[in-house]
């Protein structure tokens, strides 16, 4: 911001709460939920959902697990009302599922929501009126507390006048302070206990209060404190739901919504993906599964939300952003090569250990759920540009490819790999990194390839080998033999016995590839050339045996 212009701002003034007790909370169970998608993500769009698109939301909503949800402003408009009506006479309102209804404490706009909920079971109304001293200065032009307090007390009055009107629908009342984040607290209290004094709520009924971070104008602390305090003074604590309903202008929708719940909240308010006015509504998902992420269930399922943000991107015609948490296309990927390493690392190590300790926690480094718990695949946790490591490259070719590289082949192999990225000046794909292994380090015959090869093992010596092939060297064909105790031994006593030694065999490793079409052995051959140069080569071939005399002749030939 340009300094000059700061000097417009003020500093948000704290609450006086010195024995606040929020900041010892630990959240151990999930709050009541109710989805406002409908209607405050709705009313946020810039072309608003259809009534068939509505209805497909309605039902994902239902299926996530959502209880309560706030269907619209049936006031406001034909859709909205329409809407409304066609939940309640089509029966698509599930029996364990409560719509809710937003509308302003004015009195036409009231009835004509009646008449929008009649019929449904069990219905919230959600009556608001802003009360901060700027909306009552610019919104109400200077209205007084008073003619404030009086609007919510009038909108209270007139749904206990409607409620018995529509008998066969069971009416909640909410009431929100709206603008209640920058409202005097005693101010809200005011306003809140009028309309308690008049609904009469038990903890057998009771109401909700819901108080809104309309405008997030301080830190998610003093949001907190007025949470907390608000708790303290309300009447009739035991028969309110306490209601938090957080918008996002800080970039702190869900701090305010966590550090508001160990504040006494009962209820969350928010959106899926956050949508709502300006920077959003509280994401729903985010605390949700930051809350799975600590070990507490919810009740909402978000274990396929690749398919729910699908649903949501169409109807909604909005985008979830790449770094989006839980639900961003990179948000389980890891580039840099710290990261690949310790992530394959944990992941290796968990596979391990899976097998033997029952109901093992979860401790992989950078992830903090496992991706598969969302719907989200392993594919895309690695990927490979010029930032990438060693483990990035054999986490690819492992998982991806089936190749389980020997860890002192990684160095060699992801070094190359990554600069092959650097040189391209971009990511590489997971089936280029395997033609790039194919090409550079699988059946290399630069030199020295293999035409024919035999061997035969013997009956009356155990473990000797006899080896007999054909081989080619830059152009000439050579017959060799040899004898070993196993057939890269045998194949590498032929070669010396044809005057090609400079080299010994340093490892060994092979295994049957994971999930290839073909049923092919991969095997990884280190050897050291006299001049103490050390380096590895792959082998892939039918027989097992043959793949690792490839791998020799590949390692052989990338020392020339
Ligand atoms: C923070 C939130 O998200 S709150 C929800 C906001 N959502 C929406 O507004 C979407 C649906 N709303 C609408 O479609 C329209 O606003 C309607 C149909 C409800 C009402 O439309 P209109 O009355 O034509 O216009 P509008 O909303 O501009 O009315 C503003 C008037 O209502 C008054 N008003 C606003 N809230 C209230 C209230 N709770 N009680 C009494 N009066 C109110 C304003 O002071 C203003 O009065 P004025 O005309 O004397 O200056
Ligand atoms: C109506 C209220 C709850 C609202 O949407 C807000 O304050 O943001």
């Amino acid at each position: 911001m340009n300094p000059a212009s700061i000097a417009k701002y003020r500093p948000f003034p704290p609450v006086t709460l010195p024995d606040r007790t929020w900041p010892d909370q630990v959240i151990d169970h999930a709050p009541i939920w109710c989805s406002v998608d409908l209607r405050d993500g709705n009313q946020a769009l810039p072309q608003p959902m259809s009534i068939e698109e509505k209805l497909e939301f309605f039902d994902l909503l239902c299926r996530v697990g959502f209880k309560q949800i706030e269907i619209g402003f049936p006031s406001a408009a034909d859709t909205e009302f329409n809407f409304c009506r066609r939940l309640i006479e089509e029966n698509r309102i599930p029996e364990d599922v409560t719509i809710q209804i937003l509308v302003q404490t004015r009195e036409h706009l009231i009835r004509r929501s009646f008449d929008a909920i009649a019929g449904a079971k069990r219905a919230i109304v959600h009556i608001y009126n802003s009360t901060s001293p700027l909306q009552r200065r610019v919104t109400f032009n200077h209205a007084s507390r008073e003619q404030i307090r009086d609007l919510a007390i009038a909108g209270a009055e007139l749904v206990k006048e409607l409620a018995p009107t529509i008998p066969q629908t069971e009416v909640v009342l909410q009431y929100s302070p709206e603008s209640f984040s920058d409202t005097e607290l005693d101010f809200a209290l005011e306003c809140c206990n009028s309309v308690i004094d008049i609904w009469q709520p038990t903890p057998e009924n009771p109401m909700i209060i819901n108080l809104p971070d309309t405008v997030q104008w301080t830190t998610p602390n003093i949001h907190a404190d007025m949470i907390e305090w608000m708790g303290r003074h309300l009447k009739s604590r035991d028969a309110l739901i306490i209601s938090l309903h957080t918008h996002n202008d800080r970039g702190t929708g869900t701090a305010a919504t966590e550090l508001g719940l160990m504040a006494g909240a009962d209820r969350v308010e928010g959106t899926l993906f956050g949508n709502g006015e300006r920077t959003g509504n509280l994401d729903i998902v985010n605390v949700a599964l930051n809350m799975n992420g600590h070990g507490i269930d919810t009740g909402l399922d978000f274990s396929d939300l690749p398919s729910i943000r699908a649903v949501y991107e169409r109807v909604t015609r909005m985008t979830v952003g790449e770094r989006h948490p839980y639900a961003g296309e990179l948000v389980f990927t890891a580039f840099s090569g710290s990261h690949q390493d310790a992530i394959k690392k944990g992941l290796d190590l968990r596979e391990r250990e899976i097998g033997t300790t029952h109901n093992l926690a979860w401790a992989v480094p950078y992830l903090t759920i496992d991706p598969q718990d969302i719907g989200r695949s392993y594919e895309a946790i690695i990927r490979i540009n010029s930032q990438s490591g060693k483990g990035g490259v054999a986490y690819i070719l492992d998982r991806e490819h089936g190749l389980d590289l020997p860890k002192t082949m990684h160095p060699q192999v992801g070094k190359t790999i990554y600069d092959l990225a650097d040189q391209r000046g971009r990511e590489l794909t997971p089936d280029e990194i395997r033609d790039a292994f194919a090409e550079l380090f699988t059946n290399v015959e630069t030199h020295l390839s293999v035409k024919d090869y035999e061997l035969v093992h013997s009956v009356t010596e155990k473990g000797r080998v006899d080896c007999t092939a054909t081989i080619e060297l830059d152009g000439r064909e050579l017959s060799i033999g040899g004898v070993g105790n196993g057939p890269i031994n045998a194949f590498v006593h032929a070669l010396a016995s044809a005057g090609l030694k400079d080299v010994k065999v340093t490892d060994y490793r092979s295994h049957a590839i994971r999930g290839g079409s073909d049923a092919s052995a991969a095997a990884y051959v280190q050897v050291q050339h006299d001049d103490g140069r050390i380096l590895w080569g792959c082998g892939i071939d039918p027989s097992i045996e043959m793949a690792g005399v490839k791998a020799f002749v590949t390692a052989w030939n990338l020392l020339r």
